[in-house]
């Protein structure tokens, strides 16, 4: 059966990336022929092109494919949403939360969307900062609720498995929009995101 565009395009990509794997772990002194080795590049370049996959994914499209009229007009959390994304200046994994809220004005989104499109913005080459504005301005773009909150926990293991070698740090990056920006709003979200309650 021929290949499509997208296939080809993903074949070409992979091929490329595995032949630079296997120039960087010849670099390290490896010998790729051996047994454990040989399907080594082929392997990495795979998990890497799955683990960068949000570039080629359209996050508003994902929020645009189900979004419902509804008079609900509360808060909506999704919390502890886990993450696993790559920091853009080691290539090394940050992990840990996202918790995402809004609140409607007029059009919900399915449930599982909101994680969707945090796995959309993760699965790049990232800083946490801009990963929390990105899910925090696609949502508000697209949903133009009354008000968005995006608060990320994470642990960077640059930091923890080199570098300084912190292992217990934990960084959190927040962004509020519209009706978040107000104190009490803003607070009730904080209050549920730190509750135990699943
Ligand atoms: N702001 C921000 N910084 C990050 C993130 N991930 C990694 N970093 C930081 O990016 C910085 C890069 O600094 P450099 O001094 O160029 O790199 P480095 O010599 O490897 O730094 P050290 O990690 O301190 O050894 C480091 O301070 C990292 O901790 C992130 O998501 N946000
Ligand atoms: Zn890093």
């Amino acid at each position: 059966m021929p290949y499509s565009h997208k296939e080809e395009y993903n074949i070409k990509i992979t091929d490329e990336v595995r032949e630079r794997y296997k120039d960087i772990i010849e670099g390290l002194g490896e010998d790729t022929g051996r047994e454990g080795l040989v399907k080594t590049p082929e392997r990495a370049a795979k998990a890497m092109m799955f683990l960068t996959q949000g570039y080629h994914q359209d996050a508003e499209a994902i929020l645009k494919s189900a979004m419902f009229s509804e008079n609900y007009n509360e808060m909506i959390l999704i919390k502890d949403i886990e993450i696993y994304s790559l920091c853009e200046h080691h290539l090394l994994p940050f992990y840990g939360k996202a918790h995402v809220a809004y609140i409607p004005n007029g059009k919900i989104v399915g449930l599982s969307k909101i994680p969707r499109v945090v796995d959309v913005f993760a699965r790049r080459l990232q800083v946490q900062e801009r990963l929390t504005q990105e899910i925090l301005d696609c949502i508000d773009r697209t949903l133009k609720p009354q008000g968005v909150a995006v608060v990320i926990e994470a642990a960077h293991l640059c930091m923890m498995m080199r570098g300084v070698q912190k292992q217990n740090s934990v960084t959190t990056t927040s962004g509020f929009r519209g009706q978040f920006e107000k104190n009490e709003t803003r607070n009730e979200f904080l209050k549920l995101i730190s509750s135990d309650l699943r």
